[in-house]
Order: structure tokens, then C-alpha cells, then sequence
């Protein structure tokens, strides 16, 4: 909560950032009633909150403007908090030693797989949970709970899934570059296993000849469609290193042909890219797929049940009024063109799954200046969250708690203490003047980001909280420095790294 403009009622003025009676920020909109200026609570819209004396009101707004998740709202006090937590009291109670922490809902996750679920009623469907967005085992639990399969990307979360409980039959396990062991780990455990390129073709049926057991296959197609995203999460384009482009797909379906005895074709896959915003894409994503699953079914494959149409659907980071798309839309978008073709359809959601359950939160290091421009300098870095540093990713930011109200909002980066210049987690946000100690939020940390940490200039690991209600458990514990020794056991003594 800060305050961005003083009502003086004596005479009648506004001093604010703009004198203006309409303020704007982010997005949000304060109507501040001139006509009445006996008004003790004025109208607000979307977060703004007011509070007033007799003769002057502080009009004050809390950051999250536009709240679209509202398991994460800064309530009227100006603390943030997590369904019933505060936030502030968390990183209190975990203290400075344990800065920075992921923080999760789990109310939201449960509401996410819910709207897929539901989106889903009357298809016969798989939500896959794409892993790689986050591999707290105690979140895939909790969506295997709630129904759902799992994508997997390497054998170690293939290892994850099973000790997560997952039912193997309903992962896929996918990858441009999966190695001979990994293939032996998913054709053993029954996984529905992508084809990407010729020589997992082959490592397929190696690892099915070893193991005596036929391997259920999808192929990968590469449908040459452009998501419109950041390059670097497009997957779909026909330049890119994913997937089969069709022109070459008749070498795989002969290979299959010539060795039946070994594999099943059972279906085909294709992922677009992630965080995207039109549903239309899927749509035209289907439609080649359907084409596709045509042409192989008329050169007599005859066991084709699955239609994987990958994840990709983007989340609300901006929270700047932009509509982003609903499961119930996208699925709605394709539903009438997976009428009474009887296959199953595959989805493989992950960043739509928890992208908004989860935050960082940070402490505040300190201000600093450098002429005109000042940074924030917080104890989180590229290290914990590296998706602003990697693609220039936008994700919003505020202080958990109150600002200091004497001070006025001014523009900074948000930057950590790692040693490059790419090391930052927001860049021209304006806030309030925190004071070292304070929290900091980055929202919508909840995929891709634990998930994507690393020990950078020694950085430890975060360690990860689950809030349900009123409560809220450690549910991965903060690395410790004797966990980044662990590699040198063998090569020299280490208190307490003796074993
Ligand atoms: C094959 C595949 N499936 C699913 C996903 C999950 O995507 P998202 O997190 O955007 O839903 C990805 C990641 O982009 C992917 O590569
Ligand atoms: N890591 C990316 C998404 C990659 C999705 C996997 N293909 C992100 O943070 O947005």
C-alpha cells in the first residue's frame, strides 16, 4: 500500500503524481469524486483503496491492481497474503538464512486443474501435467491427485513420476534428445514415448527388443506453425530442432510397418510453443492433426487412439486488462472438430497448471543510485528466477507489505546480487521506497522458475512453501552449503561430508 495522492478537502485539491482526478495506474482506474468531497470512502476500482481523515484523504493503492488470482491479493491492510497467510509473516518466520522462498496456493493449483477438468467434461481426455514447470514432488503429487497425468522430459523426472505415484500408462515421455538409458527407463515403465527422430526410432526398438515389451509410440509432428511468442519458447516452427516434419514422415511410418512386433503406433503429438494467447492456434493445430492422424490411418495403421495437441496456453503476467484465454475456451475452440473421431485427447498443460500459484519472495538488500537511475537490490537473482534475465520475461513485482509512507514511488530496476548484468527480476517498475528488510514479490513465479534455478555464484537452491488455507508447510527445504560439497565426498575431508 502507498500512497499516490492527497485529497485537501479545504481546498479542494488534488496533489498527486498526476494532478488529474482520474488516476491511472497499471491499468486500474481511481475515480476520485470531485462532486463530493465530503466522501470519507471513495469509489474505487480494481484494488484501489482510499482511506481519509476529515480534511485530507490519502488516497493510497495497494499494487496488485488488477488481482486475476485471487488466492494472492494485498488486502487493506498493504500486506500481501496467500489464501489465509500473510506473506510477511512467512518470511519472518523463516527468517533472513532462508531468503529467497517459493511460495505456493495450493487452492489455485486445485482451481487450475479444475478449469481443465472441467473445460474437458464430456471428452474422453488426459491432462498431462508438463513437469519440467515445476518438479516439486509434492506438487506432482497433488495433481496426480486431482487426475491428471504427466509429460516427462528426462529420465529423472520420469524417476520423480513414479515415486510421485503417477500411473505410468498415462505419461508421455517426450524430447528431442532422449538417451538409449532413458528410452530402456520408459519403454520399462510403459510410458506413451514420442518419436522425435530417426535415432530414437531406433533406440526404441532396441530398448523394446532388450526388454521383450512392446512400446506404445506417438510421433512428434513438426506442423510448421508459428505461436507468436519469444522465440526461445517457440517449438512448432518448421526451423526448430522438435519434432517430424510431415514431408519426412513416411520414412517413420515404414520403419513402424517393418517392426510392428516391437512398437505400436498409437497416436500423434505436436506442442506448439508456450504462453500462447490465441486459441485459434490450437485450433489450426487440430485441424493438422486431425489431417495427419487421416493420412496415417489410410495406409492401414488401424491402432491410432490418441491425439496429443501438447500444452502452451499462456497465463495472465502482465495484469494489464489483456484477456488471456480459459482452458474452457481453448477447449471450446476445438471440441466440435474432435467430434465422433473416438480418439483420446492428450493435453499437456504446465505453466497454465501453476504459473499463478506461486510466487518469490525476496528481501530487500537495499536502494541504491546511480545518478538518475536507482535500483532495488534484493537477495533473489537470475540464480532463484531467470526467465527477465533469458527472455526478457515480464512478471509483476511488488513489496509484500506496507511501503514507507513518507516516501514517494519512483521508477527502479529490480536486480539481485549475481555478477552479470543480465541480473535482474524487473526493470523499470515503480514502487514505493522499501527499506532493507522489506519483502518483495515477483507474482506468477510458480512454473518455470524453481524449476529453472541454479547455483550460480553458489547460490542455494530456495526452499518451497505450500499454503492451504490458513496454514502453510515447508514442502522442499532451502539447499545448504553442504549439499553443494556433496560432489567432492570422495576427493577430500569435509566436516560433516565424512560418508
Ligand atoms: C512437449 C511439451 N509439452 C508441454 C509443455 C508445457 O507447456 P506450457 O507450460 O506452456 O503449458 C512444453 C513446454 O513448452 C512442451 O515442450
Ligand atoms: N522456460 C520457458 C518455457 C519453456 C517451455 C518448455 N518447452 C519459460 O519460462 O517460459
Amino acid at each position: 500500500m502507498f500512497v499516490v495522492g492527497v485529497v485537501d478537502y479545504t481546498t479542494s485539491r488534488l496533489s498527486a503524481p498526476r494532478s488529474v482526478c482520474r488516476l491511472r495506474y497499471r491499468g486500474a482506474r481511481f475515480v476520485w469524486p470531485r462532486r463530493r468531497p465530503e466522501c470519507q470512502s471513495a469509489s474505487t476500482s480494481l484494488g484501489w483503496r482510499p482511506s481519509a481523515t476529515l480534511t485530507k484523504m490519502q488516497v493510497v493503492a495497494t499494487p496488485a491492481v488488477r488481482n486475476p488470482t485471487p488466492q494472492f491479493d494485498f488486502r487493506s491492510d498493504g500486506y500481501l497474503y496467500c489464501e489465509g497467510v500473510r506473506v510477511k509473516d512467512v518470511q519472518e518466520a523463516l527468517g533472513p538464512e532462508f531468503s529467497p522462498f517459493y511460495l505456493y496456493s495450493q487452492d489455485r493449483i486445485e482451481a487450475n486443474v479444475q478449469a481443465y477438468t472441467e473445460a474437458l467434461v464430456g471428452l474422453d481426455a488426459i491432462v498431462g501435467y508438463a513437469v519440467k514447470a515445476n518438479n516439486n514432488v509434492m506438487i506432482m503429487k497433488l495433481v496426480r491427485e486431482l487426475g491428471c497425468g504427466a509429460v516427462l522430459v528426462s529420465g529423472n523426472e520420469l524417476r520423480l513420476a513414479q515415486l510421485a505415484g503417477f500411473d505410468m500408462r498415462r505419461t508421455v515421455f517426450n524430447g528431442n534428445g532422449k538417451t538409449p538409458h532413458e528410452i530402456a527407463l520408459a519403454v520399462q515403465a510403459e510410458c506413451l514415448i514420442n518419436v522425435d527422430s530417426e535415432f530414437d526410432i531406433e533406440n526404441i526398438l532396441a530398448a523394446a527388443r532388450r526388454e521383450r515389451r512392446r512400446a506404445r509410440v506417438l510421433l512428434r509432428i513438426n506442423p510448421d506453425i508459428d505461436p507468436q511468442v519469444h522465440p526461445y519458447v517457440s517449438t512448432g516452427l518448421a526451423t526448430s530442432k522438435f519434432g517430424i516434419r510431415t514431408d519426412h514422415l513416411d520414412w517413420f511410418l515404414d520403419r513402424i510397418k517393418q517392426n510392428e512386433e516391437l512398437v505400436e503406433l498409437v497416436g500423434v503429438h505436436s506442442h506448439l510453443g508456450s504462453t500462447i494467447k490465441k486459441v485459434e492456434l490450437f485450433h489450426d493445430n487440430v485441424v493438422t492433426m486431425l489431417r495427419i492422424i487421416d493420412d496415417i490411418c489410410a495406409q492401414g495403421f488401424r491402432s491410432i487412439r490418441f491425439l496429443n495437441i501438447g500444452g502452451g496456453l499462456g497465463i495472465d503476467y502482465e495484469r494489464n486488462g489483456e484477456r488471456i484465454p480459459t482452458p474452457q475456451e481453448l477447449i471450446d475452440a476445438i471440441r466440435p472438430r474432435l467430434a465422433g473421431r473416438g480418439l483420446t485427447l492428450i493435453i499437456e498443460p504446465g505453466r497454465s497448471l501453476v504459473g499463478n500459484a506461486g510466487i518469490l519472495v525476496n528481501t530487500v538488500i537495499g536502494v541504491k543510485r546511480n545518478g538518475d537511475k536507482r535500483f532495488v537490490v534484493v537477495d533473489g537473482s537470475m540464480a532463484e528466477l531467470i526467465r527477465p534475465a533469458l527472455y526478457g520475461a515480464y512478471q509483476f513485482i511488488a513489496l509484500v507489505e506496507p511501503g514507507q509512507q513518507d516516501k514517494e514511488l519512483a521508477e527502479y530496476d529490480i536486480v539481485g546480487p549475481v555478477c552479470e548484468s543480465s541480473d535482474f527480476l524487473g526493470k523499470g517498475r515503480r514502487l514505493p521506497e522499501p527499506a532493507p528488510g522489506m519483502g518483495l514479490v515477483v507474482m506468477d513465479s510458480g512454473a518455470y522458475c524453481m524449476s529453472m534455478a541454479s547455483n550460480y555464484n553458489m547460490k542455494l537452491l530456495p526452499a518451497e512453501i505450500m499454503v492451504h488455507g490458513d496454514s502453510w508447510r515447508v514442502i522442499r527445504q532451502r539447499q545448504t552449503f553442504t549439499d553443494l560439497l556433496s560432489g567432492y565426498r570422495e576427493l577430500m575431508p569435509i566436516p560433516g561430508l565424512e560418508s
